[in-house]
């Protein structure tokens, strides 16, 4: 049986953590969480508490893991045959394995904003109203994609053509888009991976805007390989280092400036990686 748990039907006081984890309420912790891709261990024991409405960084050398956990977090790596998650990940207290977990209604709530800009080839409207209509949640459409666009920083550089395709748009702008239509859906949490690495300075910088404006009303995930970019803004910063091992989680302030473990501190310094 597959339910969709709908915004509140999860557990929204849960308080059972011990994980790590300081000030905002926690909103997605994982538990001893392991994940394979066949024989191969890509994540090993991870525990850690994401805060609400907080920007937390992923960061670590290529491999670690850190786009495996992101996936894991909406279930996105279902969609891989070979890979398998062991422990505990839950959204609001619920385990998002659980089998009366609906994936597809899972990503409504949370959403995903991926490396290369990936706008649908329709017009930009319909780009943003896209998951409007599967949801057939057509009421005030106009308005939700008007708001949408504002949101994502957008609505002033389109108001005027609306009806053009979005594969016209810079990729700086293609990418607040896939922002827009992933706000559209009013989810909870957004899940970026790399979401600046293939842009330009200063569309990167607009993005890096984006995401911490966006902080003020969702949770926000990011995955990045650009230390800098962690360091300026996100709140709290992961540090996965190779063997998909989480060496050290805490308020991004920290980690930059003393963190407790020599292995992050040579990694942030740039010893290896
Ligand atoms: N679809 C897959 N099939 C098999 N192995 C995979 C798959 N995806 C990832 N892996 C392996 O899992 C490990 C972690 O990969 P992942 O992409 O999560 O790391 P990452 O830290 O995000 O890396 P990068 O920074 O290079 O994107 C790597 O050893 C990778 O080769």
């Amino acid at each position: 049986m597959t339910t969709d748990p709908g915004k509140g039907g999860l557990d929204e006081n849960d308080d059972r953590g011990s994980v790590a984890q300081t000030g905002a309420g926690t909103v997605i912790e994982s538990r001893d969480l392991d994940v394979f891709y066949g024989e191969t261990q890509a994540l090993q024991n991870i525990d850690l508490a994401i805060p609400e409405n907080q920007v937390t960084a992923m960061i670590g050398p290529s491999g670690c893991g850190k786009s495996t956990f992101l996936r894991c977090i909406n279930r996105m790596n279902d969609l891989i045959d070979i890979a398998r998650v062991e422990g505990s990940l839950t959204f609001k207290g619920k385990n998002v394995y659980d089998t009366d977990v609906d994936p597809v209604a899972l990503r409504r709530r949370i959403g995903m904003v991926f490396q290369h800009p990936n706008p649908f080839p329709k017009s930009i409207y319909d780009n943003v109203a896209y998951g409007l209509r599967i949801q057939d949640k057509t009421e005030n459409m106009d308005e939700v994609v008007e708001r949408s666009l504002k949101k994502a920083a957008l609505w002033d550089e389109v108001s005027d053509r609306l009806d053009d395709s979005a594969l016209d748009l810079s990729g700086g702008q293609q990418q607040r888009l896939c922002i827009a239509r992933a706000i559209a859906v009013d989810p909870e949490v957004i899940l970026m991976d790399e979401p600046a690495s293939a842009l330009d300075p200063i569309a990167t910088s607009q993005i890096e805007d984006l995401i911490e404006e966006l902080a003020t009303e969702y949770t926000v995930v990011i995955v990045t390989h650009n230390m800098q970019q962690a360091a300026r803004i996100s709140d709290k910063t992961a540090v996965f280092l190779t063997g998909g091992e989480l060496v050290e989680f805490d308020d991004t302030d920290k980690i930059f400036e003393n963190p407790e473990s020599q292995r992050v501190e040579d990694y942030i310094t740039g010893k290896f990686g």
